[in-house]
């Protein structure tokens, strides 16, 4: 019988390689699940920044959508780059019937400082995806845009996962600590837990796509049927091992890389190796 999980992101493109849907898509892999992809809007970027956005029109992204529910139904999937208040009521639309784990990466802004999401989508997402989602996983400024307030420590973090599970909804968050200073701590809380995953900061500047990289992965575990201190602790290795082992690819900030767990020798992280 064929057991393949399958996975699929919501997300924008990126063309050079190393975020969006084409990280998304590169992780699955990696993570042995089957990817599937459904493209919100197409990007020209690298990793010197945005040059244009083109958003797919709904009624599109919509057959998108209906493409692969009926046919292919996913074990889990994630969202990315979701720009407009109309895409995100189209997403909300779709999902909420959907009983698979959902993971939103709740992407605002790239690395290079150009804006992915429109200012007023902003606050919307709030009310109208993070209720839905299984787990959320916003960095430093995305958290302070979703909780209205500053986030400079890890005390900070917690208070700011207790509210975006106990008052916005979501069943779980992630809150990444790659912005801050010192070690990269990720908090989770799955609304009575925190748990801690720390790894050592790599000095480098190649950290185009961290943020679509970890969240893939954990969609990815998710569809294997781990749970999420599991997936998220496998997640933390994969990211750290992609950074450690990041590109020097491209003008400005390369892309992690996807396979950087191999080259240290681990062939798997699920024997706890
Ligand atoms: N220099 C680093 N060394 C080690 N881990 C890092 C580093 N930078 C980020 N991380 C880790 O990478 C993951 C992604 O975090 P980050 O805060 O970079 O996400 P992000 O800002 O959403 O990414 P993106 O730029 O793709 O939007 C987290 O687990 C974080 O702790
Ligand atoms: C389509 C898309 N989605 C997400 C990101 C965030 O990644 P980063 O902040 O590392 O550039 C991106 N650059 N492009």
């Amino acid at each position: 019988m064929n057991q393949v999980k399958t996975a699929l992101t919501i997300a924008g493109t990126d063309p050079s390689g190393g975020a969006g849907i084409q990280a998304d898509l590169k992780t699955f892999q990696e993570r042995e699940v089957y990817g599937m992809s459904v493209i919100t809007s197409v990007v020209a970027q690298n990793t010197t920044g945005v040059e244009a956005i083109e958003h797919l029109p709904i009624d599109f992204i919509e057959k998108q959508l209906h493409s692969i529910f009926s046919d292919i139904y996913p074990d889990a999937l994630k969202s990315g780059m979701i720009a407009t208040i109309e895409m995100m009521e189209l997403l909300a639309d779709t999902l909420k019937d959907k009983r698979i784990p959902f993971v939103i990466d709740p992407v605002m802004v790239a690395k290079s400082g150009d804006t992915l999401m429109e200012e007023k989508s902003r606050r919307v997402i709030r009310e109208s995806l993070v209720p839905l989602a299984t787990v959320v996983t916003p960095n430093i400024p995305e958290t302070e845009i979703l909780v209205d307030f500053k986030v400079e420590s890890y005390e900070s973090m917690k208070k700011a996962a207790k509210v975006i599970v106990h008052e916005l909804g979501s069943k779980a968050v992630v809150i990444k600590g790659g912005h801050l200073n010192g070690a990269a701590t990720d908090v989770l809380y799955d609304g009575k837990e925190f748990f801690d995953f720390t790894a050592e900061r790599t000095n480098t500047k190649h950290t185009h796509g961290t943020g679509c990289t970890f969240s893939a992965a954990i969609t990815a575990e998710l569809a294997k049927g781990k749970t999420m201190e599991e997936a998220v602790g496998i997640s933390k290795q994969f990211i750290t091992d992609a950074i450690q082992y990041s590109l020097e690819l491209g003008k400005g900030n390369g892309p992690t890389n996807h396979w950087g767990y191999r080259l240290k020798g681990v062939p798997s992280y699920e024997k706890g190796e």
